[in-house]
């Protein structure tokens, strides 16, 4: 296993060019954060908050503007295209939709075979064994390789792409709402296989959901992105007891309680922004108002858990500080 982080970004920037008249979009804001060997960090945030366009500014597959992108201690950005594609073989993709990201006209074994020829990965002698030991990794039967991506479940599908993902031996997995089309049991069960992968196979993931209950499932630290910043990180057990930043709080009251009982209570007492997600609100823990608040420096507000607050008292009696995880 490799020492020090596996990824490790640094004021990750990307804007998107203003088009029609609109203006540009910046996708994702001087975005900080590291993830170690073994670790999973997830990314929540509501949808167009800039999470999708992080993993893929960190996968190299969208050209950031700004900042740094360390994949094993080896600067991504600016590498030849060479250089880029053996580098791919560290860090892969698991998109949301099983159901578009397999080739209909491919066998698994096919879709299996595919990355490890363009990587080279193992000998031709050697690839339907790999093909096989990589159905078993995802509990698939191996003698299901002939068949088509329409004869298999969401599910298994599902499993199917997170195989060929772990074909070329990656080190990060970059899961980008990996189980949001799938119904809650099969979600359960495919975020039980990404754990125990984890454990066997030591791998780092950028958990990327909008489902805060998902990711507190499977996310050790976790990190809330907000229009392109990422607001507040730290370990998942102390962001979910107890957040720093008012968004955190929200986005946390929104999810449902499974008792329709208290979940109509709780909707009837929140007071009418707490419902509906479409900006910050609220005082943080400094009794300020954070609403239109824009981007301001990071705070250790215990260990490992900074929130982005311009009211912390070091902002507001010594001056700036500009201290980032
Ligand atoms: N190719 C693009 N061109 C222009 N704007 C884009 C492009 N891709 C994303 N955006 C914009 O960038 C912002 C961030 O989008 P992104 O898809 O990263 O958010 P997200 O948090 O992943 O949302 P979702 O959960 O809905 O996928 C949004 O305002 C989106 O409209």
């Amino acid at each position: 296993m490799p020492e020090g982080p596996v990824l490790e970004v640094r004021d990750l920037s990307v804007t998107f060019p203003a088009r029609g008249g609109a203006a540009p979009v910046m996708a994702v804001d001087r975005a900080s954060f590291s993830i170690a060997p073994g670790e999973t960090l997830g990314l929540v945030g509501q949808s167009g908050s800039g999470k999708t366009t992080t993993g893929r500014a960190v996968l190299q597959l969208q050209k950031a503007s700004g900042g740094s992108v360390r994949l094993l201690g080896r600067e991504l950005s600016g590498l030849s295209r060479g250089d880029l594609r053996r580098m791919r073989r560290h860090m892969q993709f698991v998109q949301q939709n099983p159901y578009s990201s397999l080739h209909p006209r491919l066998t698994i074994g096919q879709i299996l075979s595919e990355p490890l020829e363009v990587h080279g990965a193992v000998p031709r002698d050697r690839m339907a064994e790999r093909v096989a030991e990589l159905l078993d990794l995802v509990n698939l039967d191996p003698a299901m390789v002939s068949r088509y991506p329409h004869e298999f479940s969401g599910g298994q599908r599902q499993r199917i792409v997170i195989a060929r993902a772990l074909a070329v031996n990656p080190d990060f997995v970059v899961c980008d709402e990996a189980v949001s089309a799938l119904d809650v049991r099969t979600q359960a069960q495919i975020v039980r296989l990404l754990r125990d992968l984890q454990e066997r196979l030591g791998l780092a993931y950028l958990f990327i959901a909008h489902d805060l209950a998902l990711v507190r499932e499977l996310a050790h630290r976790v990190a809330v992105m907000y229009s392109g910043q990422i607001v507040e990180i730290g370990p998942s057990d102390r962001v979910y007891a107890s957040p720093g930043h008012p968004y955190t709080r929200m986005l946390l009251d929104a999810i449902p309680v499974p008792d329709p009982g208290v979940q109509r209570a709780r909707l009837r007492t929140a007071p009418r922004e707490m419902t509906f997600l479409d900006r910050t609100a609220g005082p943080c823990r400094f009794g300020e108002d954070h609403a239109a608040t824009g981007s301001a420096p990071m705070h250790e507000i215990g260990p490992g858990h900074f929130v982005s607050c311009r009211f912390h008292p070091a902002e507001t009696s010594t001056g700036p500080a500009h201290a980032r995880s």
